[in-house]
């Protein structure tokens, strides 16, 4: 048995909305690696979000350590999300030692002391006085604190440096090799990503394209001219299809445009109260 096995799984937000998952059915592994690739609104997020329990399935099965992660929480399950940096409990005045112990950092020093080295944290930081991208190190310093059977990345190290993101998944992939973890991680940044997939998922408009082991995918394996990994071009053909696949957005611009014209006569009040209120803040 596989530790995720989704069949069939179809989710959407509200009746009034298109499918956001549309007959989705993967199996992956315990000790994978999985690179879930799609663009913009193909559905990665909602998938994550299932698997980690954090949605009730509508339709289908999923299945995560052989049980619907929805009815059967894990603590072994670490689902880290981009969202968690807008908690406004994040941007209080609060040293990051204190917010590091209480999520247990005394618990396991090593694996802490190791977290803290490799996101280059300084413990006096206060959270309401750093950067987004130095929040982020800490959110993912107490994310991955306990050791996690699975962990469901959703985008979250946009913000890091090269050189955090690259020991962060050197240490991913052992954490996978030494301890057979299991690690889904959707991204739109593939530098440096060649050789960390074992897997990939490829979304496209809620349904899945493809997936399967890196083997299957022989086109990310050769080499290119262009300077970019061949995972990058593989990527990049995929997207460019899915949004032809999808159709242009231009006829739906237009009429679009010209609904908002109609309606809002004014524009810039709004615009004028936008930039008032960005200023204010
Ligand atoms: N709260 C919501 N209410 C209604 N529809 C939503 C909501 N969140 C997402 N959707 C829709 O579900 C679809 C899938 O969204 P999802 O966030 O899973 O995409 P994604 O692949 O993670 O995109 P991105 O790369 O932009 O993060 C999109 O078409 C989106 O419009």
């Amino acid at each position: 048995m596989d530790l995720i096995e989704v069949s069939n799984l179809s989710y959407t937000f509200s009746p009034e909305f298109p499918l956001s998952l549309d007959h989705v059915s993967i199996n992956l592994p315990r000790g994978s690696r999985t690179l879930l690739v799609g663009a913009n609104g193909a559905g990665k997020s909602t998938l994550l979000r299932l698997l980690a329990g954090k949605s009730l399935a509508k339709a289908g099965n999923v299945s995560v350590f052989g049980n619907d992660p929805f009815r059967e929480s894990k603590s072994t399950v670490v689902h880290l999300g981009t969202e968690w940096v807008n908690n406004p409990v994040v941007h209080r005045d609060m040293i990051v030692a204190r917010l590091i112990a209480s999520v247990g950092g005394d618990v396991f020093p090593e694996r802490r002391d190791m977290l803290i080295s490799i996101l280059d944290i300084d413990l006096r930081w206060r959270m309401h006085a750093i950067s987004d991208g130095e929040r982020r190190r800490v959110q993912l310093c107490m994310g991955l604190l306990r050791p996690f059977d699975l962990l469901l990345l959703d985008e979250v190290t946009v913000d890091l440096d090269v050189l955090a993101r690259s020991d962060l998944l050197s240490f991913l992939s052992s954490e996978t090799e030494t301890r057979k973890a299991t690690i889904v991680y959707a991204t739109h940044i593939f530098d440096g990503l060649a050789k960390w997939p074992t897997h990939l998922v490829h979304m496209s408009q809620g349904k899945i394209v493809d997936s399967g082991p890196v083997s299957n995918f022989p086109e990310i394996q050769s080499v290119t001219n262009t300077g970019n990994s061949a995972l990058l071009e593989t990527c990049l053909t995929w997207i460019k299809e899915d949004i032809k696949v999808r159709g242009s957005r231009e006829n739906e611009k237009r009429s679009t445009w010209q609904d908002v014209q109609d309606t809002f006569k004014t524009g810039t009040d709004v615009f004028t109260d936008y930039f008032k209120i960005s200023r204010a803040r």
